[in-house]
């Protein structure tokens, strides 16, 4: 099932052209890498498609069905509230709550779910590990994730690298940006982002069919 389609997606920021040309279509099932330096305009891509910013010109559409969940940059929290406090206000936004869920992926990445430790106080990896939450606890099938790894000790990229196989075997799809060519996560394609353009470099493993 096609979840979203990229096409020819150009972006300037006054006279800084940044993404040209970007084409891109991500069916259920994939896993795809998005590989590129600093300020290649990964994060610019994500933002476009998960409809923080818009394009100067070219098209994006979106499947149907298709439930975005993002972790791009830094995710905003109410500092001052709990993990617990962030995720359920955030999951009532949608009317999508299941609390044995956020439960659940708290304790998988080691957050104590019903610790009242405000969130100014998290480290940087234990944020990351809240975005990841937020991005997947509401059963999204298109999952944007800008550098995930960041800040994630080994236990917690253990989860990540098998949480994502599981959304692949859920038939759900993921996008990944990080400046690695290499990560631990398995991915069905791999493009980079170079000059502003995508290129496709090669694939991984097949997806899973839905
Ligand atoms: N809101 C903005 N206004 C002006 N320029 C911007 C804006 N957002 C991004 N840029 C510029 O666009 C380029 C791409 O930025 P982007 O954040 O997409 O890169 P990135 O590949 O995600 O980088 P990094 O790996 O460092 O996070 C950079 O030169 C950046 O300065």
């Amino acid at each position: 099932m096609r979840l979203l389609t990229v096409a020819q997606i150009a972006k300037s920021f006054g006279a800084q052209q940044v993404l040209q040309d970007v084409s891109l279509t991500v069916d259920s099932g994939e896993v795809v890498h998005i590989a590129g330096g600093n300020g290649s305009g990964k994060s610019t891509l994500l933002k476009i498609v998960a409809g923080i910013i818009p394009a100067t010109s070219g098209t994006f559409q979106l499947g149907e069905n298709t439930h975005i969940g993002a972790l791009i940059e830094n995710p905003g929290f109410l500092e001052g509230e709990s993990l617990k406090t962030n995720l359920t206000f955030l999951a009532a936004i949608n009317h999508h709550s299941d609390p044995a869920v956020m439960a659940g992926l708290a304790q998988r990445f080691g957050l104590d779910w019903h610790s009242r430790q405000s969130m100014k106080k998290y480290s940087i990896g234990m944020r990351e590990k809240a975005g990841i939450i937020q991005a997947v606890m509401e059963d999204q099938n298109l999952i944007l994730l800008d550098e995930p790894t960041r800040g994630l000790d080994e236990a917690a990229l253990t989860q990540l690298v098998n949480l994502v196989a599981e959304l692949r075997t859920a038939g759900k799809a993921v996008i990944i940006a990080s400046h690695d060519r290499y990560t631990p996560i398995t991915y069905t394609a791999n493009y980079q982002l170079e000059g502003g353009r995508l290129t496709r470099q090669s694939d991984g493993v097949p997806s899973i069919p839905s």
